[in-house]
C-alpha cells in the first residue's frame, strides 16, 4: 500500500517511521510518502492561507496549492482513496479501517487552521474517491492527528503485516464486535493482586469461556452499543435470542 500524506507540519507524522508502520515500511508492504503542502506556493511567505469569505474567526486554507498537489500527486501511480480528516467527517470505524485497507492507495489531505476551502473537496469528489472522517467527537487543531490514527489503523490489517494474523480477530470491535477480555502475565502475584485461577487450568475450552465472559461483562458494562439488539444480557452471559 501507498500513503501519501500532504501537510503544512511534516514533521508531525514522523511517528509513522517508528514502531509498526515503520516495520511495515521495511518490509515492503507500506510506501509512505509525507509532504509539504507549501512546495505548490509560489509566493516569497508560501502562503497557504486567507480569510474566510462571509467573515468569522480564522483563516481558511487556499484551494491552490491543494489542487496543485493532488493534480501533481496523482499524475502517476494508482489512483488514491482522498482521506480528508474533518470534525464534520464520518466516524472512523474499524469496518472503514478495514475498507481502506483493501485499497492500493490513500492519500491524506491534512487541513490547518479552520479547514480547506470547500471546493478542493468538491473538485476532488469529481476524480477520486474522497472519504471525509472524523476520529471522533472533540476538536482537534489539524488533520495530522487522524491521519496517524487512520494510518496505523489501516497498515496493522494489510495482509502479512501483524506476526500473529489470529491477534487481529480477537481485537476489540473485531469479529466478535465485543471489548477485549482483561489480559495478564507474570508474576502470578504482584500487590496481593492474583491472576484469575481459570488461567492456570491448562483447560483451553474454560478458558475461552472465561474470557468471552469477561469480554461480554466489560461489552454490557462500557459500551452496550456495541451489543446486539435482539442480545439477551442475564447475568451478564449474552444468549441471542432466536
Ligand atoms: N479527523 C478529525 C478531527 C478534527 C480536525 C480535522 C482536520 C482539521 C483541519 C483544521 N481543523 C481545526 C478545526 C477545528 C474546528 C473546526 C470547526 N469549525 C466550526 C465552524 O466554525 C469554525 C470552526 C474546524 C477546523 C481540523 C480539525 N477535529 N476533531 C476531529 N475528530
Amino acid at each position: 500500500m501507498r500513503v501519501d500524506v500532504v501537510t503544512i507540519f511534516p514533521e508531525y507524522l514522523a511517528p509513522l517511521g517508528l514502531s509498526l508502520p515503520g516495520k511495515a515500511r521495511e518490509a515492503g508492504l507500506l510506501d509512505l510518502r509525507v509532504h509539504d503542502l507549501r512546495d505548490w506556493t509560489h509566493d516569497r511567505h508560501r502562503t497557504v492561507d486567507d480569510t474566510p469569505y462571509g467573515g468569522g474567526a480564522g483563516m481558511v486554507m487556499k484551494p491552490e496549492p491543494w489542487g496543485e498537489a493532488l493534480d501533481a500527486l496523482t499524475a502517476e501511480g494508482d489512483a488514491p482513496v482522498v482521506v480528508v480528516p474533518t470534525p464534520s467527517g464520518e466516524p472512523f470505524s474499524q469496518a472503514l479501517a478495514a475498507d481502506l485497507a483493501s485499497k492500493p492507495r490513500l492519500l491524506f489531505a491534512c487541513g490547518r487552521y479552520e479547514g480547506i476551502d470547500q471546493r478542493v473537496v468538491d473538485h476532488a469528489r469529481t476524480r477520486w474517491d474522497v472519504r471525509e472522517v472524523s476520529i471522533g467527537d472533540y476538536v482537534l487543531n489539524g488533520g495530522e492527528v487522524a491521519a496517524l490514527v487512520v494510518t496505523e489503523a489501516v497498515v496493522r490489517l494489510l495482509p502479512g503485516f501483524m506476526g500473529n494474523p489470529e491477534s487481529l480477530t480477537e481485537e476489540s470491535h473485531g469479529a466478535a464486535g465485543l471489548l477485549e477480555y482483561p489480559v495478564y502475565t507474570k508474576p502470578p502475584s504482584w500487590r496481593d493482586l492474583d491472576v484469575p485461577d481459570v488461567l492456570f487450568s491448562g483447560n483451553h475450552a474454560r478458558i475461552a469461556a472465561w474470557r468471552h465472559d469477561q469480554a461480554v461483562r466489560r461489552t454490557a458494562e462500557r459500551r452496550p452499543d456495541l451489543l446486539h439488539p435482539s442480545a439477551v444480557v442475564d447475568d451478564l452471559e449474552v444468549r441471542t435470542v432466536q
